[in-house]
């Protein structure tokens, strides 16, 4: 028999995330059915969509959202004989039992990188990345693209994947030391956005002709600013607003109709899955970027399924240098 540990939402978040708003619990899972797959999780991601999600789609005593790989310890089903690693869907879990639907089995492995990059860079957040850029900023080379939360699992590779493009990149993080990882990687300009004395001047100084892509992971104060800074028919690509993740009254800020009409910018909205029918190729693609070296890949790991729920207040408060990902 095996006793399966999962972090629960013992109370919907308000304001920051707290301990006592999770709880851990555990249960004996049952004998597997025919078809059925045992699975145990190798790593375990946190990322800043459960936050919100929590809200909209849980409710209190529920299992925390969120993907894992895993990998089969015991099986009934020939698509997945024990050994298989795939991406699962299953919550804060150490162990699951699945009926083999909604699992996405991981490419051919090469050897030297760790499974785990299927939750950063080769997954969701590199698909992030790479759709953002291509189908909503629409880069082209000789774009100057403005990355924000820079640093992070989807930050670090839309600069990588914009340089990749022909394109100069900026990028903004919270700390020095993120900035020196995203010169390191590639960047061509990059700030502290929680020290420069002003973020107008920032900006300017590192593209004084303006941006034509930005794509923005934070929202908020720092994005009505980036706004007068477009160049003209500039695309602003909105993947998250994770400044905002946290209040508990939402933000009232500056309006954005008339810098936007001004410059003729267009700004769109969404959400990755928007191209799951795609995800293959483009997983192959990023794949194929990590071999050559062209992209880096940097993991924030925290070691033991127990600290999850401070691996995920990490991540709100930017502990984190590139993906987050607890290792069980
Ligand atoms: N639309 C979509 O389909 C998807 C959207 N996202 C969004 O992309 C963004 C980045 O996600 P991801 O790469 O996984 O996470 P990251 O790895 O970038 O981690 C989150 C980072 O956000 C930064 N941050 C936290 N609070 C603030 C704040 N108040 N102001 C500015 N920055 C802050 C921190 O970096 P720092 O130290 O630099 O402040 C922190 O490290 C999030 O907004 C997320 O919701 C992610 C995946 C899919
Ligand atoms: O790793 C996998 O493949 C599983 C990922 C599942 C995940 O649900 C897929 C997409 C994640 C999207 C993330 C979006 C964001 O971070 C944006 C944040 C919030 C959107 C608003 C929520 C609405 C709240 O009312």
């Amino acid at each position: 028999m095996v006793r399966a540990k999962s972090w629960t939402l013992k109370k919907h978040f308000e304001g920051f995330p707290k301990t006592s708003d999770f709880e851990l619990k555990e249960v004996e899972l049952p004998k597997l059915k025919d078809g059925d797959v045992l699975f145990e999780s190798v790593f375990l991601s946190v990322d800043p969509y459960m936050r919100p999600y929590s809200r909209k789609s849980m409710k209190e005593g529920d299992i925390m959202i969120g993907s894992q790989v895993a990998r089969v310890v015991e099986s009934k089903n020939p698509t997945y004989p024990v050994g298989t690693y795939v991406v699962a869907f299953s919550g804060w879990r150490t162990h699951f039992i699945s009926d083999g639907k909604d699992l996405q089995l991981l490419p051919a492995w090469p050897e030297k990188f760790p499974r785990s990059l299927a939750l950063g860079t080769i997954g969701m957040p590199g698909l992030t990345a790479y759709f953002g850029l291509f189908e909503i900023c629409k880069i082209r080379a000789g774009d100057t693209v403005l990355v924000t939360a820079a640093a992070g699992a989807v930050g670090s590779v839309v600069g990588q994947i914009a340089k990749i493009g022909g394109c100069k990149v900026v990028g903004c993080a919270g700390s020095d030391k993120k900035v020196a990882y995203l010169k390191q990687i590639g960047f061509d300009e990059a700030f502290n956005y929680k020290t420069v004395g002003s973020l107008e001047e920032a900006l300017r100084k590192a593209s004084p002709d303006g941006y034509d892509c930005y794509f923005d992971n934070v929202g908020g104060e720092f994005s009505s600013i980036v706004l007068n800074q477009m160049k003209k028919f500039g695309r602003i690509a909105v993947c998250g607003a994770i400044s905002g993740y946290n209040d508990t009254v939402p933000q009232k800020g500056p309006y954005v109709q008339i810098p936007m009409l001004f410059n003729q910018l267009s700004m769109e909205g969404f959400i990755v899955s928007r191209w799951n029918d795609r995800r293959e190729e483009a997983l192959k693609i990023l794949l194929r970027w990590v071999v050559e070296g062209k992209i880096k890949c940097e993991e924030h790991v925290t070691e033991g399924f127990e600290k999850m729920p401070a691996a995920f207040m990490g991540l709100l408060k930017g502990e984190n240098l590139g993906k987050a990902v607890i290792k069980v």
